[in-house]
């Protein structure tokens, strides 16, 4: 059972309202001005990740209210729940179990009295086999030549996830071609099919429910375009392959069950990157990578499990994100990876965050009367600071942020890697200190301005500083580092979600809106005009008619 308990209503909550109003009082530059131990005291490392929060106002009372918080909401007892299998999804009745797919230590993980790691291990046996064929060229297709090219069909859990860890294990890439269409739109599909060839390329449908519109209908014309291209119903099984929870769904579409790679329904969409959704992962790595990728999300999972909140590095994180989104008020909060391979580590969060925290309702069914999850959002660094870093330096939104950036680059050329994360430790400095209005009109004076015109351009020049940030460095970004990252962020969110006193792992959210799609479908393939829904949307259809 998971605790349920509104945080708002703890002992701790009342300690740290009070506590704040002397927070606030203080600006990051006094904190640090006054203890020259901040780093020591507000950082922490797990194996090669440094976790430094201390360029975020809090001090070491913050610290200590926010873990009695997470005391005092049962945090301890969620993770416990979660972690032995218990149904925690409780609108789904399901476990949540991705840490069951990567439980290296492979000890029992029971669900109704059944031990799920036979079944997990089954699975990456098979994904082991397949892809060492695909890569090894034994596969052959239908004309018999080796695969030169995978196509991932999939979306939300069952694209953003591959998406990303491909994109960010580039370097450790072999011969493959990876290509991701997730998009309804026609023209995801048709620009990627123009640069494959049938006779070489493997189709992984990758659904959990396989009835996902926009999966199905780009799976049906990837079919089509095979069985145009010459090929004959039976070659299907050479180019096609499942990645679902839904062996009847799969059969169905026609491809042979032996090309079904299971996963269950106690892995979430967003957290399903572990599972069977991952084959796409191991086709372009390989699967010691991939394993690699597992271990070092177990360490983080044994990290969360078993170390002291104090030294807790998701369980910090969730706390520093608590103190902003609840108590600064803060909206949003940017990711910010200073590494060109982590170009989607922001919007695969954005999933894995919102679609996890993005809740109005209680455990007990009851409207909140406090905030939820935040907006995620993000870029990398320094794309990001010739674009949307000015509102964060002088806007009027405070922005809290993620600064993460490998010691090591993959691609150390000339002096790239110096510069890029020169640019990382001075966003974070500068975010905090600001410049004070004396600095710039001594800078103004010495670049040989007038009195006047100092007095004119100076109230620009200044920065408030004072905005918070997380800086995560990690030594390298490898398979298994980021498997340790991303379970970082994983369970960051699922901490949160204890304290909100929310239900982290349904998504009822996105159900509205495909049903509606659904009713509408059918009114779009007649010429009949449209009154069944408000002006607006009648409106919109009937142009869309006029104008086809
Ligand atoms: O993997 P399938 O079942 O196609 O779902 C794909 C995505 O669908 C969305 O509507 C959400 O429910 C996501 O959580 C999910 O990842």
């Amino acid at each position: 059972m998971l605790p349920n308990i509104d945080f708002t209503t703890t002992q701790a909550y009342k300690y740290l309202t009070d506590h704040f109003i002397d927070i606030v009082a203080k600006s990051l530059k006094e904190l640090f001005d006054t203890d020259n131990e901040r780093f020591e005291k507000f950082s922490l490392q797990f194996e090669d990740i440094l976790l430094d929060y201390s360029k975020n106002r809090v001090d070491e009372e913050t610290i200590a209210l926010l873990i009695q918080l997470a005391r005092e909401c049962g945090v301890n007892k969620a993770i416990e729940a979660m972690f032995s299998g218990e149904k925690i999804n409780v609108t789904e009745g399901r476990p949540v179990l991705h840490i069951a797919l990567r439980n290296q230590s492979n000890s029992p993980i029971l669900v109704d009295g059944k031990d799920v790691m036979p079944d997990v291990n089954r699975v990456l046996q098979q994904m082991k086999d397949f892809s060492d064929k695909i890569i090894s060229g034994e596969w052959k297709g239908y004309t018999g030549k080796a695969i030169t090219d995978v196509v991932n069909i999939g979306i939300g859990g069952s694209d953003l996830g591959p998406v990303m860890v491909t994109e960010a294990l580039k370097p450790y890439k072999n011969h493959l071609n990876l290509h991701f269409v997730s998009n309804v739109d026609g023209t995801h599909i048709v620009e990627t099919l123009k640069k494959v060839n049938p006779e070489t390329t493997l189709f992984l449908i990758a659904s959990k429910t396989f009835t996902t519109q926009e999966t199905m209908g780009n799976a049906h014309s990837a079919r089509d375009w095979f069985i145009n291209a010459g090929a004959q119903q039976e070659d299907v099984a050479k180019h096609f392959a499942a990645l679902s929870t839904n062996a009847d769904g799969v059969a169905k579409f026609g491809i042979d069950t032996a090309n079904m790679f299971e996963f269950w329904d106690w892995v979430g969409g967003r957290y399903s990157l572990w599972s069977a959704i991952g084959l796409s992962i191991v086709l372009s790595i390989g699967f010691d990578n991939f394993k690699q990728l597992l271990a070092g999300a177990h360490a983080m999972d044994e990290h969360f499990k078993t170390a002291p909140f104090e030294q807790n590095l998701p369980l910090t994180l969730a706390l520093i994100g608590i103190w902003h989104n609840n108590f600064f008020e803060a909206e949003t909060q940017a990711i910010l990876p200073y590494d060109q391979y982590l170009h989607r580590f922001a919007a695969y969060f954005q999933q894995g965050d919102m679609e996890s925290n993005g809740k109005h309702v209680d455990r007990n069914g009851k409207h909140v009367e406090y905030q939820t999850g935040p907006v995620i959002w993000g870029e990398p660094g320094t794309n990001g600071q010739h674009a949307f870093y000015q509102l964060i330096h002088q806007g009027t939104k405070l922005i809290p942020c993620d600064f993460i950036a490998p010691a090591q680059s993959h691609n150390p050329l000339g002096e790239h890697h110096q510069m890029l994360l020169s640019n990382f430790f001075a966003q974070t400095e500068a975010l905090m200190n600001g410049k004070t209005e004396d600095v710039v009109i001594d800078e103004l004076k010495k670049a040989g301005k007038s009195d006047e015109e100092i007095a004119k351009i100076a109230p620009f020049k200044v920065f408030e500083g004072n905005r918070p940030t997380n800086s995560i460095l990690v030594k390298k970004i490898t398979p298994y580092t980021l498997g340790s990252l991303i379970a970082m962020y994983e369970h960051k969110i699922f901490v949160q979600g204890i304290i909100w006193n929310i239900y982290s792992f349904d998504q009822w959210g996105v159900e509205l809106g495909k049903q509606l799609a659904g009713k509408i479908l059918p009114e779009l393939k007649t010429d009949a005009e449209v009154s069944s829904h408000d002006s607006s949307t009648n409106g919109l259809i009937n142009q869309y008619k006029a104008w086809r």
